[in-house]
């Protein structure tokens, strides 16, 4: 029934008031766009969304004479509950208004908008009508600021449109954070103008022996600008000292006997580190640091930290003693694994929490010192972890994590002396020692990426399994049009 879709939203709505008596918005051939200047990207947005299975013109105006029977896109004039990312969208058969005080609140409120029409809007073909929406009011906004996906491009690289489309994916959910993990041991993925070798040999390979590959300059600006454009921040991550022999096989001279290893193609971890007590060690990373803060419009660089087994823990320290200051001083605030918190960094810097365990002193002496924390608990968030005993990809060394498994925790009290005033966020790592294709990535995604969606978004008093799982199987129909090759999860009852 219609009225259902307003209530099977993901992620939950704060709140949802279907129309008392029913009633519903028709898209017509004659159905208009109409947005304030400021939010015409999105109306453009909205637009490419809805022509194709309509086979309609959906023009976008940016004048305010449309006499209803449109969809408005307005910012401005909500209420300061909203925040940044909040939206009102309003729905009954003259029209559809989403207002916001951003164009980020307004690309929230259109994400909402395609789950109130049926699942064929997202085909890519002309496909029949009607195209009805319910009629009701939502108003929404979310429960943490960082709401975040990461892609390992590194272990298996991913091509421009790879990431684009994972980029199309994690927007229907509301995420606004893309971790993009650039360098480990198996490769190095974005070209570096002063060290030139670390993309064009240090990214000639992955892991099984593969072609790998790395981003140009262009490239990475353009996905950059993809992602803005769907109100998502990337954060590019060069993970260091450890997982570092992508680049220690491209510089003999970085490392301490003057030896290049060679590239790497399997999947261990912790053999590698760079050289702490060469100098050249810190040009490399001040050169590499500077060149990718010119590449990123937004507030982190991540520097990785983990699993330096490589490193001694004083060689550690010293290294991030010199490492944590570059990154200020290019203008950026620092994200780590949470091991780098051993170096005790400025209360800016953004621990990000990996671990099983659901006590970290490490971390819960952060939340006290004032750092906000960032949540991807690898036995809950971690998407590369098999679903279970049977699943072709994936790891199991968390634990097999199954869609309630992934759903059920909160991110507001699930780390000891990490209240939820100190938590910034949730996000999901996606890990690909396993994974070579979209096929692949959409598998392990779909469906627990947008639990954590969910769990990032919506407030705690509409966390219910139950209802998560039945709204899950509305989506099911609609990731079928787009193409995902989610996981029929048994826990679902797809639709
Ligand atoms: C932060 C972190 N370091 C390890 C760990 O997570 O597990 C991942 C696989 O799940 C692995 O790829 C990664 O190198």
């Amino acid at each position: 029934a219609k009225e259902s879709r307003m209530t099977q939203v993901i992620p939950a709505p704060v709140s949802v008031t279907p129309n008392r008596h029913g009633g519903e918005f028709r898209l017509t051939p004659a159905t208009v766009i109409d947005t304030d200047r400021g939010a015409r990207r999105v109306g453009e947005y909205l637009a490419r969304v809805l022509r194709p299975s309509t086979g309609y013109r959906i023009p976008v105006v940016d004048d305010r004479r449309h006499g209803g029977g449109g969809i408005s896109l307005e910012l401005g004039r909500v209420s300061p509950t909203l925040g940044e990312e909040g939206y009102e969208l309003e729905v009954d058969r003259r029209g559809v208004e989403v207002k916001a005080a951003t164009a980020a609140g307004l690309f929230a409120g259109v994400q909402t908008l395609r789950q109130l029409f049926p699942a064929r809007i997202e085909a890519r073909t002309e496909q029949r009508g009607p195209w009805t929406a319910p009629a009701g009011r939502i108003v929404d906004y979310p429960r943490f600021a960082y709401r975040g996906a990461m892609l390992d491009v590194a272990r298996h690289f991913f091509s421009p449109d790879e990431v684009k489309r994972y980029i199309d994916q994690i927007a229907l959910y509301k995420i606004n954070r893309l971790h993009l993990h650039l360098a480990d041991d198996q490769g190095w993925r974005i070209e570096i103008e002063s060290w030139p070798r670390l993309a064009t040999y240090g990214g000639s390979t992955e892991v099984g022996g593969g072609p790998g590959g790395y981003y140009t300059k262009a490239q990475y600006r353009d996905l950059v600008a993809y992602a803005a454009e769907r109100h998502i921040e990337i954060i590019p991550e060069i993970d260091m000292p450890g997982h570092t022999n992508a680049a220690l096989a491209s510089y003999p001279e970085l490392n301490c006997n003057g030896e290049a290893p060679p590239l790497y193609t399997g999947i261990e971890v912790g053999f590698s580190s760079l050289c702490i007590e060469k100098e050249i060690t810190y040009r490399f990373v001040e050169d590499v640091l500077t060149e990718l803060a010119e590449l990123t419009p937004g507030e982190y660089l991540h520097v990785g930290g983990d699993e330096a087994q490589a490193t001694t823990e004083p060689d550690y320290l010293k290294f991030f003693q010199r490492v944590l200051p570059i990154v200020e001083g290019l203008g950026k605030k620092v994200a780590g694994w949470h091991e780098f918190l051993k170096a005790t960094p400025s209360t800016s810097a953004l621990p990000q929490f990996w671990g099983t365990t659901t006590s970290n002193a490490l971390v819960a002496e952060a939340a006290e010192r004032g750092h906000k924390i960032l949540l991807s608990p690898a036995n809950k968030a971690y998407l590369d972890m098999k679903y279970d005993a049977n699943t072709p990809l994936g790891l199991a060394w968390a634990g097999f994590t199954e869609v309630d498994d992934a759903y059920a925790w909160n991110p507001g009290e699930y780390v000891q002396g990490v209240p939820e005033a100190a938590v910034l966020g949730v996000e999901a790592p996606l890990w690909s020692e396993t994974l070579e294709v979209s096929d692949h990535i959409e598998f392990m995604a779909f469906p627990r990426l947008p639990a954590i969606a969910e769990l990032g978004w919506s407030p705690w008093s509409t966390h219910d399994w139950e209802s998560f799982r039945t709204r899950l199987a509305a989506q099911g129909p609609r990731w079928t049009e787009l193409g995902i090759d989610f996981y029929r999860s048994p826990q679902i009852d797809w639709q």
